[in-house]
């Protein structure tokens, strides 16, 4: 495995019951290239909870009798998961729903906890009996027993945010509420929307809001907790919307730009930036660093197609249509074996040899992960009669993995960590090849109402310490508890001062 999809997360409240698991498979649909693993909903009808997951694609898990029987209810939460903690069976697909003694909860989750293990291992001692191997049931439990000294659910959310480390966009449906949670980094996307009849949809992007008819309001900011709950009688709104922004501005905030990059859907405002815009403005500035001598520009179906636009645009060479993407095969990225994956690229894509034969071509794909994409397409380009090939990656080289919800797992399946630049450009036959300099990474993302971007996979600066061997500046201040980076406090410190 190389890099991944991550998460989608949804949640909506109505004023009156209703099929709100429908507006769920609605949006989840749209939010299915996040996650292909498996997929969940959980009705809330006046506090009586009923649940689907199951591994698969929403539009095979969600059939229509399975959606009846979920019955109508005021609110509901959704996810399409591609697990990065916990394998990726049936038991570890979300939302997860747990029973407390106070009550019932249920959770969403996009992101990934730095200190899982840690957090996990001392719930254990304190005698939690998990039934995932999820980090997001790690965070349910540090909810839970916040929620039993604390007066609300909010408020336990509050409590629990000071022991997680990490990535977390957050659903969070009590009997009564329905929260959303970002991490004070802001890693993951979340976004607010509102209903023609008075009701509050939160989703992972803008493009799940547009599903259900709901119109963008606002992002959560990191480190909010947001409140939807039943506004007092005589309200102007029937739902109320209040926050809590104690966890905000703590820390700097450090966004994916892989967001902008490939994961999220170019028909999305991701911060308020619109993620098309983003790649075009990547491509533009590839334009700019690594021009080329060529007759036309094509992109790599689908994620290339906005920054090979951007090259156009930016250097005056005509874009064409070069290839044709079967509609019928899923993101290769979740075959689950290299074999697999190789099969995928040669059924997926198949060039227009009327538009690039006797071309000199640059080709524009959003990145370089293994090169097995890049490989193929250059040779098919080459086999359909292009005389170059100028490659341009709107993506810097990943060199690292990622601890924030994406799964770029090994070094040892990232081509950039063991081959050079001129290494790699022969060893997928390109006459040249330039990739998106970091600098230019963060800039294609900057007018986002966002502070920072995170870039660890592509320079190792990770945000939050990690505990994993592979990044080995960080060992040290895991093992003696002792802060040698920055000055966050280590999970010991933390538990240190935990009551
Ligand atoms: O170097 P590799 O290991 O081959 O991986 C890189 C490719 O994988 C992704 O595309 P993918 O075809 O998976 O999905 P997409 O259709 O959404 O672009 C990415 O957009 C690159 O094209
Ligand atoms: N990719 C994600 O956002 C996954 C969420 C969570 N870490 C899980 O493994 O289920
Ligand atoms: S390490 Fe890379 S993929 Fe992970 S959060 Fe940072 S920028 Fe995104
Ligand atoms: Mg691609």
């Amino acid at each position: 495995m190389a890099l991944e999809e991550e998460c989608g997360v949804f949640g909506v409240f109505r004023p009156e019951a209703g099929y709100v698991a429908h507006d769920s498979y609605y949006a989840l649909y749209a939010l299915q290239h996040r996650g292909q693993e498996s997929c969940g909903i959980v009705v809330n009808d006046d506090g009586v909870f009923a649940e689907h997951r199951d591994v698969g694609l929403v539009g095979d898990v969600f059939t229509a009798p399975v959606l009846e029987r979920l019955g109508t209810g005021e609110m509901a939460t959704g996810h399409v998961r591609y697990g990065t903690t916990g394998s990726r069976s049936r038991i570890n697909a979300q939302p997860l729903v747990v029973n407390h003694m106070k009550g019932t909860l249920a959770i969403a989750h996009n992101g990934n906890l730095a200190n899982a293990s840690e957090l996990r291992r001392e719930l254990e001692m304190r005698g939690s009996i998990f039934q995932t191997t999820t980090d997001t049931e790690v965070i349910s439990y540090e909810i839970i027993h916040e929620r039993l000294r604390t007066k609300s659910i909010e408020a336990a959310v509050e409590s629990a945010m000071n022991y997680l480390v990490g990535a977390y966009s957050l659903v969070v449906m009590s009997p009564q509420k329905l929260l959303a949670i970002r991490d004070p980094h802001g890693f993951r996307p979340l976004c607010i929307g509102t209903l023609d009849d008075g009701g509050v949809v939160f989703a992972s992007e803008t493009c799940a809001l547009h599903a259900v008819g709901a119109t963008y309001l606002r992002d959560v900011e990191p480190g909010e907790i947001v409140i939807a709950e039943r506004a007092p009688e005589g309200a102007q709104a029937p739902i109320s919307l209040r926050s809590i922004r104690t966890h905000c501005g703590t820390t700097p905030h450090t966004a994916c730009v892989f967001e902008y990059i490939y994961f999220a859907r170019p028909d999305s405002d991701v911060d308020g930036m619109s993620v098309h815009t983003a790649r075009q403005r990547a491509g533009r500035f590839l334009a700019q660093s690594h021009p080329a001598e060529a007759d036309i520009v094509v992109g790599v179906p689908d994620s290339g197609l906005d920054a090979a636009m951007g090259f156009s645009q930016e250097s005056g060479i005509p874009y064409d249509t070069g290839f044709i993407k079967n509609k019928y095969i899923g993101r290769t990225f979740i075959s689950p074996g290299q074999s697999s994956r190789e099969r995928g690229v040669r059924i997926k894509l198949n060039p227009v040899p009327s538009v690039v034969a006797g071309k000199r071509v640059v080709l524009v794909d959003d990145s370089i992960v293994r090169g097995t994409t890049c490989k193929r397409i250059i040779r098919l380009l080459r086999e359909a009669g292009a005389t170059e090939v100028h490659f341009r990656v709107s993506a810097p080289p990943f060199l690292n993995p990622c601890y924030y919800g994406t799964d770029i797992d090994s070094r040892e399946k990232l081509i950039a960590c063991h081959m050079s630049e001129e290494e790699i450009r022969q060893d997928i036959d390109a006459d040249s090849l330039g990739y998106l300099s970091i600098e230019d990474a963060r800039r294609m993302a900057e007018p986002a109402k966002i502070g920072g971007f995170c870039t660890a996979c592509f320079d190792g600066n990770y945000p939050t310490p990690v505990s994993d061997p592979e990044v080995s500046r960080y060992k040290r201040t895991i093992r003696t508890g002792v802060v040698k980076t920055d000055d966050t406090p280590t999970m010991w410190q933390m538990k240190e001062a935990r009551p």
